[in-house]
């Protein structure tokens, strides 16, 4: 079942809207379906319309044309029993005045006609110690906890996370992920929206990219990566320098060119002067990445770059680091075609950096 379907969704803003209107179309035809069970990522630009779809959702905006279902429920007609089993953390509305966390939190309870104890969702979020304060003393990240706990009440089948981690530090970032992930477990389906595809990337299953009202794909963000044709740069740690295990890694479709060193990335004077006349006729052929890496390896500093670096024969049998430039979706196989060859005892993995991924999208370049 979906947990959430938008058909041919239009959304204009016009002269009855809440702010002074110069006739904005902040959704355009929009269909989107979010599987029950998924962790959702809903991600686009400032101003792309990320906000307004998730006011639709909630019946706090009509659509101008189209349909909304939300948890197998119509809306508007039954927009009450969506919100019943809806948790939102909202972009930009945080509590104020001089009520506490802990009366904010029972209020949510209360609303949701549920019995869950409220130092327990406190606690899950972090928040107990200053849960006597009033919300007015509360920091950006402090707020965010609280609304996550008000979210979190009565056990919600679907939980809608409007840029979840802003202010958080990176700490925070993580805790927030990790409950989104427990309450996944639990059963609950999470929309979580924002502009930062680095945050929904760790948990989300698929991302629906918006841009200026349309989406403009739905996928796997691994998926995003080979459409983009990003490029992966895999450095493997190998027991031992296996020449077969470099030819068969070359021959893998998608795999652009191979290097090997030692593991301290010394190589002779000899084949550095080689690798740096190649480097010369295409230092553009692979861009630096930072996003991806998945270890501690160190990165490489670009003197061995190139097929003139290679370790000798001579070298066989030593430990050895293993340097694969590939296309994106060649990554797993390199991995594998090394590994049946020769143990590994490392990986690192340098991608395409999420924001040039995401404006490959959003600039219609992929
Ligand atoms: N009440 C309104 N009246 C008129 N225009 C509006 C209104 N609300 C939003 N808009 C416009 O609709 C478009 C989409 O805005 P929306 O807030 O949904 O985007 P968003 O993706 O959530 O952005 P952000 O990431 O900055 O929060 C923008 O051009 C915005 O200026």
């Amino acid at each position: 079942m979906a947990a959430i379907e938008l058909r041919g969704v239009t959304k204009r803003y016009g002269a009855s809207g809440l702010r002074k209107s110069n006739g904005v179309t902040a959704l355009r035809d929009v269909d989107l379906r979010v599987e029950d069970g998924e962790i959702f990522g809903f991600l686009g630009p400032n101003g792309a319309g990320k906000s307004t779809t998730i006011d639709v959702l909630l019946d706090y905006l009509a659509p101008t044309a189209g349909s909304v279902r939300v948890l197998g429920h119509d809306v508007p007609e039954e927009s009450v029993r969506v919100r019943e089993r809806t948790g939102v953390l909202p972009d930009g509305h945080g509590p104020i005045g001089e009520r506490t966390g802990r009366e904010h939190v029972e209020f949510a309870i209360e609303a949701k006609g549920a019995d869950d104890d409220p130092d327990e969702l406190l606690g899950r979020v972090g928040m107990l110690g200053p849960e006597e304060y009033p919300v007015a003393q509360y920091s950006k990240g402090m707020t965010q906890r609280l609304l996550l706990a008000m979210a979190l009440a009565g056990e919600p089948d679907l939980l809608i996370l409007d840029e979840p981690t802003t202010g958080l530090d990176p700490n925070g970032a993580r805790e927030m992920r990790e409950i989104i992930r427990e309450e996944n477990a639990r059963g609950a389906t999470v929309f979580f929206s924002s502009h930062i595809l680095e945050q929904v990337e760790a948990v989300c299953d698929r991302v629906a990219i918006l841009d200026r009202g349309e989406i403009v794909t739905v996928d796997s963000i691994e998926n995003l990566r080979e459409r983009a044709g990003g490029t992966a740069t895999v450095t493997l740690e190998v027991a031992n320098h296996d020449e077969t295990a470099v030819e068969r890694v070359r021959a893998v479709d998608g795999v652009v060119s191979v290097r090997v060193e030692s593991p301290a990335n010394t190589v002779s004077a000899g084949r550095v002067a080689a690798a740096a006349g190649k480097r010369a006729g295409g230092e553009n052929e692979q861009r630096p990445s930072s996003s991806q890496r998945t270890d501690s390896a160190e990165p490489t500093d670009g003197a061995g770059r190139g097929d003139g670096a290679e370790r000798s024969d001579g070298d066989a049998g030593k430990p050895a680091r293993v340097v694969v430039t590939c296309e994106a979706r060649a990554k797993a196989a390199a991995i594998a075609t090394i590994h049946d060859c020769v143990p590994v005892t490392d990986v690192a993995i340098e991608e395409t950096p999420l924001e040039d991924l995401f404006a490959a999208f959003t600039e219609g370049v992929a």
